[in-house]
């Protein structure tokens, strides 16, 4: 149906999906010095101690690590949040060999990978889905992955790239040590690109190794029974226009 080729790549998603060409669509490119201070904004709260993954899939479009969000036991909340967020699963997008690969730029300029941490907005809705379609239903946390030494817990994700069920894996290990964050109100980065995010991108990247952006690189669009083999790879959406919007920080 989509992906990210020349015939059904983001250029052609609206065709399918008209919203492509909303008012508050995602990926921006953020430009530092045009955010606007907000007093009034929170530092984001992450309780991820109890959360637990249930397990680790190639949708087809990216590695997604699914999490049990049965109760509030992994929530975000704080920050431009009005309600907690339940953490309902992460993935991450990325470039091929040493190009770009993040959704997000910052000043034009793009990262290695993209690490998206997906939760909802449970107070209000009662499934995923439902908020999926809502204004105010996600909240995804974005971090951005430049090349350097290994990351010490990524390994964990990479080393089992090829497995399905996985256990016991924090998120939490993922993030910089400061949460200093930019954030706008925007979309699903991919079909059905939903205008229901409320973003939070943070100012630190996290350092990974181009050896585990590699293992990201093994994973295949195409299913086993396929013929030619895609490796999974530039499964990023460009930045789309601001449309008037403000990015606060
Ligand atoms: N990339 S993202 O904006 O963080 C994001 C977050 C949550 C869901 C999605 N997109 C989807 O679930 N799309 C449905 C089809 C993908 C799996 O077949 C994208
Ligand atoms: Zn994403």
């Amino acid at each position: 149906r989509w992906g990210y080729g020349k015939e059904d790549g983001p250029s052609v998603w609206y065709k399918n999906y008209p919203v492509a060409e909303g008012s508050r669509q995602s990926p921006i490119d953020i430009v530092p010095n045009e955010a606007s201070r907000d007093r009034s904004l929170d530092p984001i709260i992450i309780n991820y101690d109890q959360c637990t993954s249930i397990n680790i899939s190639n949708n087809g479009h990216s590695v997604v690590v699914e999490f049990n969000d049965s109760d509030d036991r992994s929530v975000i909340k704080g920050g431009p949040l009005d309600n907690p967020y339940r953490l309902k699963q992460f993935h991450f997008h990325w470039g091929g060999k040493g190009c770009e690969g993040s959704e997000h730029t910052v000043s034009g300029t793009g990262f290695a990978s993209e690490l998206h941490l997906v939760h909802w907005n449970a107070v209000k809705y009662k499934t995923f889905g439902e908020a999926s379609t809502a204004p105010d239903g996600l909240a995804v946390l974005g971090i951005f992955l430049e090349t350097g030494d290994d990351h010490r817990w990524l390994h964990m994700i990479t080393d089992v790239l090829y497995m399905v069920k996985y256990k016991g894996f924090n998120p939490k290990c993922l993030l910089p040590s400061r949460l200093h964050y930019w954030t706008y109100l925007g979309s699903l980065t991919t079909p059905p690109l939903h205008e229901s995010v409320i973003w939070i991108v943070l100012k630190e990247p996290i350092e990974v190794s181009e050896k585990q952006l590699g293992m990201f690189r093994m994973l295949l669009f195409t299913g086993e029974e396929d013929d030619q083999r895609l490796r999974m790879e530039n499964n990023f959406r460009p930045p789309q226009p601001l449309k008037g919007r403000i990015v606060r920080e």
